[in-house]
C-alpha cells in the first residue's frame, strides 16, 4: 500500500521536489494543490520557523491529519539578509519568480563577485493530532550571478550559483539538486520521524 504524506504549499517547484524526493520510500505525496478546498494560510510570521508551524498546523487542524509544511527563502550578505522571509512576496504580492529575480539583480549591479554571497534556507515543520509540533532546518551556500543560467527549478534557481558544483541551481537535476538544497538537507533530518509517523 503506498503511504500517503501531505505537504502544506502551494508551490508548484516545492510539489514536484517533495514529489522526487519522497517517491524512493514509497511515499505518495499531496499538496493543497491537490486539495483546492484548503484555503491559503497568511503567511503572518517574522521567521521561517513561525511561518512554517503556522502552515502545518493550520493545514492539519483542518484535515485533522499529519501535515509538513515548508518555509524557506534566500538570504543575500549584501542585502543584510533579505530577501529572507519575504522571498516569494520580494518584488510584488503577485509572487512572481521573474520579477524577484530581476529586483534581486538590479540591487547587487554594483557589488563585486566576492561580496555575491548567499544561502538558501530551509525550515519543514512537522504537525498533526495529538503530537508536539517539530522543526528541521536546512542550508546551502552559494554565489548570486549577474545573470540568469538553467532552466530547471524554480524560484530564484537560476541566479544562484553552487561554487562546489560550478552550476546554478537551475543546471542542475532534481536528484542533483536534492543532495545539496536546503531542502534536501532538512529532509534528511526529517526522515527518521516521518517513517515512524506515517
Ligand atoms: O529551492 C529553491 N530554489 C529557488 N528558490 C527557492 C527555493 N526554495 C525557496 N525558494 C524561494 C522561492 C520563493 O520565492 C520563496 C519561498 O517562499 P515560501 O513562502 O516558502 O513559499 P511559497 O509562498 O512559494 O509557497 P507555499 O508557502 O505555499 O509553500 O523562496
Ligand atoms: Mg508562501
Amino acid at each position: 500500500m503506498t503511504k500517503r504524506v501531505i505537504i502544506a504549499t502551494k508551490n508548484r517547484g516545492k510539489a514536484k521536489e517533495f514529489q522526487h524526493m519522497f517517491a524512493p520510500y514509497g511515499y505518495e505525496v499531496q499538496t493543497l494543490l491537490d486539495l483546492p478546498h484548503i484555503e491559503d494560510v497568511e503567511e503572518t510570521g517574522v521567521t521561517f520557523e513561525e511561518n512554517a508551524i503556522l502552515k502545518a498546523e493550520t493545514v492539519a487542524r483542518e484535515l485533522g491529519e499529519l501535515v509538513i509544511a515548508d518555509d524557506s527563502g534566500l538570504a543575500i550578505d549584501a542585502l543584510e539578509g533579505r530577501p529572507g522571509v519575504y522571498s516569494a512576496r520580494y518584488a510584488g504580492e503577485e509572487k512572481s519568480d521573474e520579477a524577484n529575480m530581476t529586483k534581486v539583480l538590479e540591487e547587487l549591479e554594483s557589488v563585486e563577485e566576492s561580496d555575491r554571497t548567499a544561502r538558501f534556507h530551509c525550515v519543514l515543520a512537522i504537525a498533526g493530532p495529538d503530537m508536539e509540533t517539530k522543526t528541521v532546518t536546512g542550508s546551502c551556500e552559494g554565489m548570486i550571478l549577474r545573470e540568469k543560467r538553467g532552466t530547471n527549478g524554480f524560484g530564484y534557481d537560476p541566479i544562484f550559483f553552487v561554487p562546489s558544483l560550478g552550476k546554478t541551481m537551475a543546471e542542475l537535476t532534481q536528484d542533483e539538486k536534492s543532495q545539496i538544497s536546503h531542502r534536501g538537507h532538512a529532509l534528511e533530518k526529517l526522515g527518521n520521524m516521518i517513517s515512524d509517523l506515517v
